[in-house]
């Protein structure tokens, strides 16, 4: 490899051949993501507030930017990136590690423009990146110069802390690493950084040589790190472990000590809490627990556990009702389907199915939950299902604004009507809308005396409906509906043609309908959920459907079973069009 000077740097200061060769490509130039400042490093602005925000008493650190970004699947653009950092100030996490500056275009972008373009309120931007090359120096390290380029007011440096890697991954002897880190942290705290050090692998190597491994801690707190943060960076370790060497690495250097836990054995948000209890005062975590292979310790439980469990303040006030409102956002961000069972911020983590814990919670919701789910912005929700008693319909109808008053008997006939259904291979938790019809028709049928067979309260009634595919020579195939109902005393009859049987059907109906019920035109089918009951009877066996729909207001799900899955579709169909139609407000004629 050739060493050569890029045009702003003056040749006495361009690398040698023997301390250039991890120089990233935009560094070098030419791809117009370099940064404009390139000769100059830019100088750091407001250094009061970074030094306020390096002198709090607990860090929380997101790198949700940077170990987020090594995510199977995440792929991040400059744009994406500066949203995600916008939600994370808001949130109020003190430091922001937005990349690795110089590594790629992206992330050489990224600081240049959230530099131009974001005023943060809370946190403080940090640039990643490695200690200076083995045999070289710090102040001609290009890659070292990236990270002053990049502006922001704090480096997080990962350095070597297990002498293995040392020798095989670095190939050089455990005394220059540590010439390579002091020398790297103290050149950037010259150059007026706040410097945080990422020892990697500190856990493995610690057990493998704790001196070696507690050198590496005392060579950056020496020169001038302001946090040594310890890192289980092949996610191994168990939360004693954890605890206990921290806590003596604490004791033996004196230094200001911090957390990176990656979740290779599911206990990373663990882990966290208990270097937090050995005296680890920097916790680093990403937002919904994204990072390489499995992930990292998830920021939200982290900070939940740390204000909520300890007691500790580390968010504004009023943030940590946003917390579920900012994890979706970010899912979104990063197009991922937020995880439905995650601590504090999925939709079912204050979700409660078993009549058991209806019960109790009718009385109190803290008997069957550890805090108020309103601290951390979600809510209650009561699920339906045969696995309820009369509490959870009767909290379910408080939940959906109707008032089942003291009518045991009312209740008891919804229980068991909806456990029959559920035998049957309908599912309720998922699909309110049609709980909803249950509930009201058997409210009905009560205020009617609670003759069986009562006509429940609908919009309109069906007489037949069918549908055919035709399957022609050409291999294409044809798909038609016909749907003969009655509304509004009118009976009408619709065919229409679809892209399958079940659009063809969706088709019918509204042709159907649309001009006795204009309100149908917003109605949109959302997502469409195909479900076989009792594999074993192959293409006997039940089908469930549940599907979504929305109105440009809101979305709401309904199921259909049925033995086959376009009878099923159509259950489901039906549910769905008289559900929005009771939504719009519309009065039930038939
Ligand atoms: C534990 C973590 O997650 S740390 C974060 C890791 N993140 C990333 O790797 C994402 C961004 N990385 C990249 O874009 C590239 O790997 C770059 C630009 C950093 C380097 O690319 P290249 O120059 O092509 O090197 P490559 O990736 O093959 O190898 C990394 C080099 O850094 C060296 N290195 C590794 N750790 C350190 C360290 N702490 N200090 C100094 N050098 C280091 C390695 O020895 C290797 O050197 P070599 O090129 O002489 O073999
Ligand atoms: C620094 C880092 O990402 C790790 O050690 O896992």
């Amino acid at each position: 490899m050739t060493s050569q000077a890029t045009p702003e740097e003056p040749a006495d200061r361009a690398p040698s051949a023997a301390t250039e060769p991890q120089v990233a490509r935009d560094v070098r130039g030419g791809d117009g993501a370099r940064p404009a400042s390139a000769g100059t490093p830019v100088a750091v602005p407001d250094t009061a507030a970074v030094d306020a925000a390096v002198a709090r008493p607990l860090h929380i650190f997101d790198t949700t930017l940077r170990d987020g970004a090594q995510r199977e699947g995440i792929n991040l653009s400059v744009a994406d990136k500066l949203t995600i950092a916008r939600h994370l100030d808001d949130f109020g996490v003190g430091f922001i590690e937005g990349g690795w500056p110089g590594a790629n275009p992206r992330d050489t972008e990224f600081f240049a423009r959230a530099r131009e373009e974001i005023t943060f309120r809370n946190a403080q931007l940090v640039a990643f990146g490695a200690t200076r090359r083995a045999g070289g120096s710090a102040a001609d390290d290009l890659q070292v110069k990236a990270l002053l380029d990049s502006g922001a007011p704090v480096v997080t440096l990962v350095a070597k802390a297990h002498d293995r890697h040392v020798e095989l991954a670095l190939r050089t002897t455990l005394d220059e690493n540590l010439a390579m880190v002091r020398d790297t942290v103290a050149y950037l705290r010259d150059q007026g950084r706040r410097v945080f050090v990422d020892c990697e692998h500190f856990f493995d190597g610690y057990a493998a040589n704790p001196a070696y491994a507690k050198s590496v801690v005392r060579a950056a707190s020496e020169a001038g790190a302001d946090v040594v943060v310890l890192c289980d960076t092949n996610g191994g370790m168990l939360p004693a472990q954890i605890q206990a060497v921290t806590a003596t690495v604490l004791a033996d250097t004196g230094a200001r000590l911090g957390v990176h836990a990656q979740d290779d054995t599911g206990c990373a948000v663990a882990n966290t809490l208990a270097a937090v209890d050995a005296g680890a005062t920097h916790v680093q975590c990403t937002a919904n627990g994204y990072g390489e292979r499995v992930g990292n310790a998830n920021l939200f439980p982290v900070v939940a556990a740390l204000e909520l469990k300890y007691g500790r303040t580390v968010l504004p006030e009023g943030a940590l009702a946003e917390m579920t409102r900012i994890s979706h956002a970010i899912a979104e961000v990063v197009n991922l389907t937020p995880s439905t069972h995650q601590p504090y911020v999925g939709v079912s983590a204050f979700a409660h199915k078993a009549g058991l814990h209806a019960s109790a919670i009718k009385v109190d919701p803290d008997l069957y939950q550890h805090i108020d789910p309103e601290l951390v912005g979600n809510r209650i929700r009561m699920l339906v299902s045969d696995m309820a008693g009369r509490a959870s319909i009767e909290l379910k109808g408080k939940e959906l604004g109707i008032d089942l008053g003291e009518d045991r008997a009312l209740v008891g006939r919804v229980v068991e009507r909806v456990k029959e259904r559920e035998l049957a291979g309908y599912s309720y938790e998922a699909a309110d809308a049609s709980f909803e019809l249950l509930l009201r028709d058997e409210l009905r049928r009560g205020a009617h005396g609670g003759a069986e067979g009562e006509a429940p309260s609908r919009f309109f009634r069906v007489e037949s409906w069918r549908a055919i595919t035709e399957d022609r020579p050409d291999g294409t195939h044809a798909n038609e509906a016909t749907v003969k109902l009655w509304a509004k005393g009118e009976r009408i009859l619709a065919t229409a043609e679809g892209n399958g049987p079940v659009n063809a059907l969706d088709r019918a109906l509204r042709v159907a309908l649309e001009r006795i019920y204009p309100q149908l035109a917003k109605f949109e089918l959302r997502d469409y959920k195909v479900r076989i009951l009792e594999g074993r009877s192959g293409t006997e066996s039940t089908t469930r459907v549940l599907i979504s729909t929305g109105d440009g207001d809101g979305e709401w799900s309904t199921v259909g079973v049925a033995e086959n899955v376009i009878a099923a579709s159509w259950h489901a169909l039906e549910d769905a069009y008289t559900y929005g139609l009771l939504r719009a407000g519309v009065a039930p004629v038939e």
